[in-house]
């Protein structure tokens, strides 16, 4: 079994509004829609690999005080296990912009359900929306 290393995090807006993108075309599980976030690398402690993914798919500085944990996914796909944590991070600089090609969305936490999202996103979901209810 093949242990799976993202991060993701929750950009929350004044509103309480959570930003979703959707995968693009040729990715794995392309067109549903995820937390920004990616692939920790072998030399990078996790919230330095999520504060490069969040500057290279939305183009925003982000310091690693700013992301707080919030929950883990830890999810088996049928060829690799996949721990997720996901970071609520409500602070940032830069315009955000789908740096990657990628629809980007504001969403009330309540709303989420309406999208498709990766089965390991669902537990997320629930613990976003008793955050921000
Ligand atoms: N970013 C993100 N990935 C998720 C979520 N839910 C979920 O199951 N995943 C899975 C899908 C992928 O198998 C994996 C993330 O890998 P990825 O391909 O997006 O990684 P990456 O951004 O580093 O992209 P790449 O450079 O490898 O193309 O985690 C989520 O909410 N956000
Ligand atoms: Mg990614």
């Amino acid at each position: 079994m093949k242990l799976l290393l993202v991060v993701a995090a929750a950009l929350i807006d004044a509103d309480n509004r959570v930003l979703i993108a959707q995968r693009p075309e040729g990715k794995t599980l392309a067109g549903l829609w995820e937390f920004p976030g990616g692939k920790i690398d072998a030399d990078e402690r996790p919230e330095q690999a999520l504060v490069r993914e969040l500057h290279e798919e939305l183009g925003i500085s982000v310091k690693t005080a700013c992301l707080a944990p919030l929950i883990f996914a830890s999810h088996a796909y049928p060829d690799f296990h996949l721990l997720m944590p996901l970071y609520v991070c409500r602070r940032w600089e830069g315009h955000i912009a789908a740096c990657e090609g990628q629809t980007l969305k504001w969403v009330a936490a309540t709303k989420l359900r309406d999208y498709s999202m990766p089965p390991a996103d669902e537990p997320l979901i629930l613990a976003l929306v008793e955050l921000l209810a």
